[in-house]
This record gives C-alpha cells, structure tokens and sequence, in this order.
C-alpha cells in the first residue's frame, strides 16, 4: 500500500507522473492567445511526452503499452478560440475533449444573461467541457439561494456538454464559505468543482483542496453521486502534481484518480513533468508497470 503512494523519488514515480500528464487539462488563457498558439497547445496536448522520452519509456514493454495512447485529458481555452482547438483537434484526428471557460471569466462580475450566451456559444462551437466560474459576490453575502440558481441556469445552458465549477476559492472569504459553495455547486448539477481561474492572487492550494475533497465525500455519500475536482492555478512543478494525486487518493480513493473525476488545469505543470520524465528515464530504477494497478 505504502509503495503504491504517489511519491517523488519512490518506485512508481515515473507511473504516477504518467497519470498526471493524463489528468491534465492543457490550458492557456492568455490575453496574447492566437490561433498559433492553440494550435501547438494542442499538438503538445496529443503529443505530451518528447519523442526521446518516449523511446526510452519503449525499452520497457509494459510501459510501451501505456505509452502508445498518451494524451493529456483535454485542452482548456478561452471562447474566442475554441473555434481553433476544434479544427486542430479534428485536423489531428485526435478525439481529445475542448474545454472553454466562460460566464465572465474570470471575475464572474458580468450579467447572468451574457454568461448563458457565452456557455451556448462555447457549446455551438465545439466545446464539450465547459469551466464556468461564479459570481464570489454571491458567496461573500451568503446569497447561497441565487448561487445555486445561477449555477443551475448554466448547467441547462451547458446541455450535454459537461460543468465543471469554478470557485475562485482565493476569493471566497473563509473555509466555511468555500465547503458551502462546493456543496451548492454540485446540488446545482457540477459535474467537476475546480478551485480557481489561475487569476486570483491565491490559487490551489491543498488546505482549500481538502475541504473540497470533504464536501465531494460528503455529498457523494449523501446522494451517491459522483463529482469530479479539479485544482487549477499555480500548479507547475510535479512536486505539486504528486501531492494533489496523493491528497485525492487519500481523501476519495483511487476510484478518483481517472480523467473522469480528476483533473489538474495547468499552463506550464508538462514542462517539468517531461523534465523529470527524461531524467527518470535515463536513470531507470523501477519499472512503471504500477500503471496498471493506480
Ligand atoms: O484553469 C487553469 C488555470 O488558469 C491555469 O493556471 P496556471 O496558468 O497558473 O497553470
């Protein structure tokens, strides 16, 4: 049990850093976004491991196994180019989800009206995973009744494309408001709950994801459903990866460690995992078949 944790340094390394890299929505939300830019985020999204990484990992049979399909679980971008994402996507052959955020990202301080047009055009253009982030005005006032009609009015407009939450947790004011809009979130319909933007002067950390990871707990065994998490902002080095792999599987279970119900938003967080890929790589200790089993 203990050799099966995610840890920097212990036997399986190299397999829990391949899980993160198929856990990661690819992002870049920047206000310089071009097509150009998408364009090689996507190439890297369906191709995130170096050629000469990869043909190291080969040497292992089982690892090629794993290899053969790696990508990350999505791409993440603003609506104006969700347009490019999807072409690309398309061009590549790749079936990889487009994740948009919109309502106003990131403040959320925008007409609810104008943030259910922006959900429907994010949907019309292509976008199956939609990031929505809330009003924290609504939360700092206790105005618990409008957030969750808000966040059911996106839920509607996002159809069958698929909500993930976003909370701004650095600007939420307290733990307890943070376990409150986490629960009324997912009574509203989120299928993930993600903790911020990347925008907000305090972005993931692990103490506000254990309070999520409690309230995902909490209403799972209350209603038996199922919510996802999604730590976003800040995350950048596999040091960080690692603890959030290691904080959900101990707080959730396992069970959670899949594209389906984790992801990790990140902008620069591949950088350093394929850094330290090929450094693994080069100085194999373990093989990585525990892929199999975590
Ligand atoms: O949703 C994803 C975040 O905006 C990414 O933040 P980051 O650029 O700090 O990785």
């Amino acid at each position: 049990m203990l050799e099966n944790s995610p840890e920097i340094g212990g036997q399986f390394e190299t397999a829990w850093l391949l899980k993160a890299v198929t856990c990661t929505d690819l992002t870049t939300l920047a206000g310089d976004d071009t097509s150009s830019n998408v364009i090689r985020l996507c190439t890297k999204a369906v191709n995130p491991i170096s050629k000469e990484i990869l043909a190291k990992l080969h040497e292992n049979e089982i690892e090629k196994k794993f290899l053969y399909d790696i990508t990350t679980a999505a791409v993440c971008v603003y609506p104006s180019r969700v347009p490019d994402a999807v072409q690309h996507l398309t061009k590549l052959n790749a079936k990889l989800p487009v994740a948009s955020v919109a309502t106003g990202f990131p403040s959320g301080q925008y007409p609810l009206s104008t943030k259910l047009q922006e959900i429907s055009y994010c949907v019309s253009q292509g976008a199956s995973e939609i990031d929505v982030v809330i009003d924290r005005s609504l939360v700092l006032a206790q105005k618990w009744e409008q957030l969750y009609n808000e966040i059911k009015q996106m839920k509607i407009a996002c159809g069958p494309a698929h909500m993930k939450t976003i909370l701004a947790v650095g600007e939420c004011g307290s733990f307890d408001n943070i376990y409150k809009a986490s629960l009324v979130a997912m009574m509203a319909g989120s299928d993930f709950i993600k903790t911020s933007t990347g925008k907000e002067s305090v972005n993931a950390t692990l103490p506000v994801g254990l309070v999520m990871c409690r309230a995902i707990r909490n209403f799972h065994s209350m209603t038996g459903i199922k919510v996802g998490l999604k730590p976003a902002g800040g995350i950048r080095l596999c040091e960080d990866a690692i603890n959030w792999l290691k904080l959900v599987k101990h707080e959730l279970g396992s069970e959670w460690l899949n594209p389906k119900l984790f992801r990790i938003g990140a902008s620069g967080l591949l950088i350093d995992i394929e850094k330290r890929l090929f450094y693994l790589a080069n100085n194999r200790q373990a093989p990585s078949y525990y892929f199999l089993a975590i």
